[in-house]
């Protein structure tokens, strides 16, 4: 197995408040990874120093070979708009855009035609089953609708690496297990590494590896005695 992303020994805090304090984990090419953990664990600070939004004060994160906390701003910028995907518990669609047009936003930041990337979008509706909401906007949608809209926009470029924050957090559970089929199909098909933060058991049971971050660290899942 190849690994696709790392973050060894990485620590990070907001202000005095120590958000990481030594967390490492290596996430293989292909693999579906949950994160799991109590409320203010570090997952999400986790998730944000993998993906290049924030900054670890140390340690080390690993994409490719690259170190990506060595980065310039410009160049994590880059890689996060061209190798990784997003999705966060609130969709976080641009109200004004049409769904396709949020779909197509990735790939006219890249620099896609407008025409090629609305095509581009518009092929993920029937797949998602979202058929006939491409001119929609986010006010007109479901919660469930908005969300799968929001996983097409971090599909649709092929990232390497997709970063979901509480996907189904705002979701019922039924709804947020259909997210969770989609998420895992067209991961799976594109060979996408996924990397989700959860609370829910259930949403983690679709990974196909959990850890649990406690104090900022990260551990194995504690296996129950049988
Ligand atoms: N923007 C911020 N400013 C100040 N402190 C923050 C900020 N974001 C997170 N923290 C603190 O950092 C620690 C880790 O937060 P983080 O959001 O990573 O935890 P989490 O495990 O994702 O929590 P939750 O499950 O509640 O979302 C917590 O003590 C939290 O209060």
């Amino acid at each position: 197995m190849t690994i696709a992303i790392e973050a060894r020994n990485v620590a990070f805090s907001f202000g005095k408040t120590p958000a990481l304090q030594g967390a490492s984990i290596a996430v293989d090419s292909g693999e579906i990874l949950a994160i799991m953990g109590p409320s203010g664990s570090g997952k999400s600070t986790l998730l944000h120093c993998l993906a290049g939004i924030l900054v670890p004060e140390s340690g080390e994160i690993l994409f490719d070979g690259a170190r990506v906390d060595s980065m310039t701003e410009h160049q994590r910028s880059s890689l996060r708009r061209d190798r990784f995907g997003f999705v966060f518990q609130f969709g976080q669609l641009v109200p004004e855009l049409t769904a396709a047009e949020n779909v197509a936003l990735p790939l006219l930041l890249s620099g896609v035609r407008r025409a090629e990337a609305l095509r581009k979008a518009h092929s993920w509706f029937e797949r998602l089953g979202l058929d006939g909401m491409e001119h929609r906007r986010s006010g007109e949608l479901s919660g469930g609708q908005a969300q799968r809209v929001a996983l097409a926009r971090g599909l649709v470029a092929g990232p390497e690496v997709l970063f979901a924050d509480e996907p189904t957090g705002a979701l019922d559970s039924l709804t947020g297990e259909q997210v969770m089929e989609l998420m895992v199909a067209a991961a799976r098909e594109q060979g996408t590494t996924v990397i989700l933060v959860t609370h829910e058991p259930r949403v983690a049971a679709y990974a196909d590896r959990e850890v649990i971050v406690r104090d900022g660290r990260v551990n194995a899942p504690e296996r129950v005695p049988s």
